[in-house]
């Protein structure tokens, strides 16, 4: 780290307030019933952000291959929305979606992503092998949302993010960490990379992330929401989706 970010990063984690779970779901809830956003709305520019950050971090030139592994939920669907633009940014896009919700909106994001020539992986190769296939993992599996322990259905899609042996950028949350108090044992994810949503969460301080690098994403807070729960965010740059933390 330069001098410049590690300032940076220390001056963030001293004043940022971080949302626990109840409050996150709480935010999110009052976007939709008060401000009468749709979630198609806040999905888009939350996969934006995510794949403009992977994309910093990760650039194409370098990771020409990515794997994103959606879950069953938001999560997943800004994978899917991450998926679509990262095919836009100029990356061999797979995505593995495991299980699958069927709505209208998951059903329509799958579909774009089939339309933009993205290879939907039904089954995965063995932890050991990905690195022949892929540079960068997408970790779009569980968000703010997630009870541990991770249920068995999920584990292999879990497994194949952490012993896969490549750079991890977690959408939100990292995926199998509690909410709110991190790692939960070491054979947990440690991500990369994670971009936080809206605000970050108290799974994102620095103990945990352990030197990861860490984005903020999702620019659509309105300003009387940021004032509510009393948020301290970072400036974003200019017109950027993203702004780096650490
Ligand atoms: N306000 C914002 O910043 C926005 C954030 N977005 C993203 O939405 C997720 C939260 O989405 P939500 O649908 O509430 O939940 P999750 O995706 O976290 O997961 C729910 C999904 O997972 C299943 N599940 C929960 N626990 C387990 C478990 N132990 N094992 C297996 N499966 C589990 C559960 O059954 C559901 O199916 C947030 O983090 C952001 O990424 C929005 O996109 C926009 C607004
Ligand atoms: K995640």
């Amino acid at each position: 780290l330069s001098s410049n970010v590690e300032k940076q990063c220390r001056g963030m984690s001293g004043m940022t307030r971080y949302l626990n779970q109840v409050e996150a779901a709480a935010l999110d809830q009052e976007l939709f019933t008060e401000y009468k956003f749709s979630v198609d709305q806040l999905m888009e520019l939350a996969g934006l952000s995510v794949a403009t950050a992977v994309a910093q971090a990760y650039p194409p030139t370098s990771y020409s291959s990515a794997l994103i592994v959606c879950g069953p939920g938001n999560n997943g669907g800004d994978g899917l929305v991450a998926a679509r633009h990262m095919a836009l940014f100029g990356y061999k896009v797979a995505v593995h979606y495991p299980k699958r919700t069927p709505k209208p909106l998951y059903e329509n994001l799958l579909e774009q992503c089939c339309k933009f020539g993205i290879h939907i992986v039904d089954k995965l190769l063995e932890p050991n092998e990905l690195k022949n296939e892929y540079q960068v993992l997408v970790d779009a599996l569980f968000g703010f949302s997630f009870k541990p322990p991770v249920r068995e259905e999920l584990k292999p899609a879990l497994d194949a993010l952490i012993d896969g042996g490549l750079p991890v950028c977690s959408v939100d949350i990292p995926s199998g960490w509690h909410v709110e108090d991190g790692p939960s044992s070491d054979h947990s994810l440690k991500p990369a990379l994670l971009i936080s949503l809206s605000a970050p969460k108290l799974c994102a301080k620095d103990e945990y992330l352990k030197g990861a690098k860490h984005y903020l994403g999702g620019r659509f807070l309105p300003p009387a929401i940021v004032k509510k729960y009393n948020l301290t965010l970072p400036e974003y740059p200019a017109q950027d989706q993203v702004v780096q933390l650490c």
